[in-house]
């Protein structure tokens, strides 16, 4: 069966509740089918920024990276935060290991030097990825790469975990801190078409932080043929929800 990506946002880690049950429906997911995790840590790294008194800004969703900031901003993303999902996804039984996305060369970067130390995903190799899951691991990614030159790159985890949905051709799964993508009147969009959601980018409808999902997902459902999610993580039993085909959060049509 296709492997489900997950992506969960940074404010889910600051819910430890949200996280456990959230993480003990993935635990139940893994008995079907391979797990995969992709996590950010926006708001972590927000807050490590400051620590080092270090000022930061987003353009269109994405942070600007200089590379003098990328030791702290790796150290949040693939040091503490990382850590801290391998810790609770190890005590639901999940089996999992810590991975930054080069790890075995599992995407290869080019830089978006408009933002700095930026890197944009591209699938590269997925011989890790396919032996750490026949082996029933779960992969635990932080959205931290290594660019052609050796540097640390810092990429938006929703795109990150596009690129690794790619790579192994599985079903993603956008979770965030809304139910999903919201119209001008804040109602839940059941079901979007790239055009409806040209429209409403344009509108300025849909922007910052959910603009970048819907490109990782527009991105993703192009290259798979697909349709992809993007559901809130409020409420664990949408997860499971949704692995029996029943409409949860915005559909995102291909
Ligand atoms: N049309 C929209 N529908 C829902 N959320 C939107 C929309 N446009 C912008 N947003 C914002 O996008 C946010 C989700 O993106 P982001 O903060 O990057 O989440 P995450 O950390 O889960 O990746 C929402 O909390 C909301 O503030
Ligand atoms: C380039 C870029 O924007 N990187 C993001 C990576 C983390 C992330 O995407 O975290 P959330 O999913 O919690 O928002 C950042 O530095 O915030």
């Amino acid at each position: 069966m296709k492997p489900v990506v997950l992506k969960m946002g940074g404010r889910l880690l600051q819910d430890r509740n949200a996280l456990d049950a959230l993480l003990a429906v993935c635990a139940r997911i893994k008995q079907q089918r391979p797990v995969i995790l992709v996590h950010g840590g926006g708001d972590q790294v927000d807050q490590w920024l400051a620590k080092f008194a270090f000022n930061t800004e987003k353009i269109d969703g994405q942070r600007v990276s200089p590379a003098e900031q990328m030791p702290v901003i790796a150290g949040a993303l693939d040091g503490a935060v990382n850590a801290e999902m391998v810790s609770r996804a190890m005590l639901q039984g999940l089996k999992p290991v810590g991975l930054n996305l080069s790890a075995g060369n599992a995407c290869q970067f080019t830089v978006n030097t408009k933002l700095g130390a930026v890197g944009i995903a591209k699938p590269a190799d997925a011989t890790l990825l396919n032996v750490l899951l026949a082996e029933g691991f779960t992969p635990v990614f932080s959205s931290i790469g290594i660019g052609s030159e050796g540097q640390l790159l810092n990429v938006n985890a929703d795109l990150a975990a596009a690129a690794i949905c790619q790579l192994v051709k599985g079903q993603l799964v956008l979770l965030t801190d809304v139910p999903g993508i919201l119209d001008g009147n804040m109602q839940l969009i059941p079901e979007l078409s790239t055009e409806h959601a040209a429209q409403l980018v344009a509108q300025g409808v849909i922007k910052g932080g959910m603009k970048v999902k819907l490109d990782a997902a527009l991105d993703t459902a192009a290259a798979l043929q697909s349709n992809i999610v993007v559901a809130g993580w409020q409420n664990p039993n949408d997860l499971e929800n949704l692995m029996q085909d029943k409409p949860v959060g915005t559909c995102i049509l291909y």
